[in-house]
């Protein structure tokens, strides 16, 4: 099929290099000229493991090209809609106007069978709002509601293989022809068994949003635990164990730690809260707001915890920041408890060094004071005490002889519950995590 996908950021970029992937014809459009530049030559401008290769043949084999002109988009007979819905202000709304910005460029240039596709995470009855848009312009183009669940790390394998796909319709002309347009193009997908929920578009909105509340709460529920178990000295990771066994309630996503972060579940949850308050139904989703707190209270504790254990004085105190990024296997900065980390410390009066394997550069674009160290060791060395917040394969198989031979105090605070305390221990350590003795 010829497609189009608006917006080039995490979601539009890996969208645009899958579809064409998959064989279909792809131009893909983002008002921003650099980030098209460097795409067109096949160089992603974040970190995504198998993006570049498939970027690559996707452009070798000229089923892709990017663009900023939208009007290239002209005789595409699908168009996604994947551009950015950051959090506006304090309230936590979404800034949906790229949405409409997206809507209007791409309207002039619609076919009266087209389909358009939303893929951003929108408050419920933005669809709604969109279609009536395009009517009223005098479009008869349809509109389909299709959340995206890729994980950052794993987004092209997220893509080629959903654990689900959803379409949001709404019924009347048009609904036959969009449907079997998105089954058209997600086909190798639904061919291989990919569940399929065909609903209307205020549930497919629903859908993402109820996904990502469901996962913080779940990092938010076992974090709490982690308070309780600290407290009574039990252990928050034999409890996630021994509770996960049960199939209704399952393991992933009960790692206890420095808590949510990233470009998603912190913004979508307080987009969920705006929208309820909107509605009047505030107090159905209050318990949001307390998910919300506790996370963020993680990345305090996670401060305290260094201070104290550094020997209680902030001031001077070198501290081995191991971790920028959101999570590992990832660049991105977006809402990192591990930058909030070191911004603390360092503004409590720390001599903070980070590393990153990927993350340092956007990192010093959001904290240009920020030091860090062009290697692991080089960021141990001579600290006082160190703290891992990104659980970044090498950190997690740190030898902790190494890490001791290195730093002036052997101190380590693994504020991700992913190192062996009996090892750290042994080789000499003050080992602390969160909720495990
Ligand atoms: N990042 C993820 O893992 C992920 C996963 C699922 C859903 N989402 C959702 O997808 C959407 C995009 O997220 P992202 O992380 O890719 O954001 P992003 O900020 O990385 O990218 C958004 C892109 O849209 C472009 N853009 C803005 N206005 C435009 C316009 N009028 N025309 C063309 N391009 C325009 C921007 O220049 C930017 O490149 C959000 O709603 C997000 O919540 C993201
Ligand atoms: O047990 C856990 C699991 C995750 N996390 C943290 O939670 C955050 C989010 O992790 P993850 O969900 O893997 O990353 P994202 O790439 O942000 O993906 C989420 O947000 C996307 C954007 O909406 C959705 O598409 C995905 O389905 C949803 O998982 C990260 O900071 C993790 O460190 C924990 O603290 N404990």
């Amino acid at each position: 099929m010829r497609v189009s996908v608006i917006g080039c950021g995490y979601l539009g970029a890996v969208h645009a290099a899958a579809m064409a992937d998959l064989g279909h014809e792809v131009i893909a459009v983002d008002v921003d000229a650099e980030k098209v530049a460097a795409l067109s030559t096949g160089t992603p401008p974040f970190f995504e493991p198998g993006l570049p290769e498939i970027l690559s043949s996707s452009l070798a084999s000229g089923r892709l090209r990017f663009t900023t002109d939208i009007a290239e988009v002209a005789g595409c007979e699908l168009h996604f809609i994947a551009v950015g819905t950051p959090q506006s202000d304090d309230s936590g709304a979404a800034d949906i106007r790229f949405v409409d910005a997206a809507v209007d460029a791409l309207l002039p240039n619609l076919g009266p069978e087209d389909v358009v596709v939303g893929k951003s995470t929108v408050p419920v009855g933005t669809a709604q709002r969109l279609a009536e848009k395009l009517l009223s312009a005098g479009s008869s183009a349809t509109l389909v509601w299709n959340p995206e669940f890729l994980r950052e790390g794993f987004a092209v394998k997220d893509t080629l293989s959903p654990d689900r796909l959803v379409f949001g319709v709404a019924d009347g002309v048009g609904q036959d022809r969009a449907l079997a347009a998105v089954r058209e193009v997600y086909a190798a997908a639904i061919d291989a068994g990919t569940p399929v929920v065909e609903t209307d578009r205020a549930t497919a909105e629903l859908v993402k949003t109820a996904a990502n509340a469901f996962l913080a709460t779940k990092i938010s529920f076992i974090n709490a635990m982690s308070e309780i178990a600290e407290a009574t000295g039990a252990n928050v990771t034999e409890l996630a164990d021994a509770i996960g066994y049960d199939t209704r309630i399952g393991r992933r996503f009960l790692n206890a730690g420095v808590g949510f972060g990233g470009g998603c579940l912190p913004k979508d949850i307080r987009a969920f809260s705006a929208r309820a308050e909107e509605l009047g139904l505030g107090s159905s989703v209050a318990f949001l707001g307390e998910v919300d707190a506790i996370n963020l209270r993680q990345r305090q504790r996670v401060i305290d915890r260094v201070i104290s254990d550094g020997g209680g004085d902030p001031v001077d105190l070198k501290v081995a920041v191991l971790g920028l990024a959101f999570k590992p296997q990832s660049d991105d900065v977006r809402d990192s408890p591990a930058l909030d980390v070191a911004r603390g410390l360092a503004e409590a009066g720390a001599l903070v060094t980070a590393y990153d394997p990927e993350a340092m550069g956007p990192a010093q674009k959001r904290f240009p004071e920020l030091k860090v160290a062009s290697t692991l060791q080089q960021a141990l060395l001579d600290a006082d005490i160190a703290v891992l917040v990104t659980e970044w394969p090498e950190f997690v198989q740190l030898d902790p002889r190494t890490a001791g031979d290195l730093m002036a105090h052997k101190r380590i605070v693994d504020a991700r519950n992913v190192l062996d305390p009996a090892a750290w221990r042994a080789a000499g350590f003050h080992f602390s995590s969160l909720g495990r003795p």
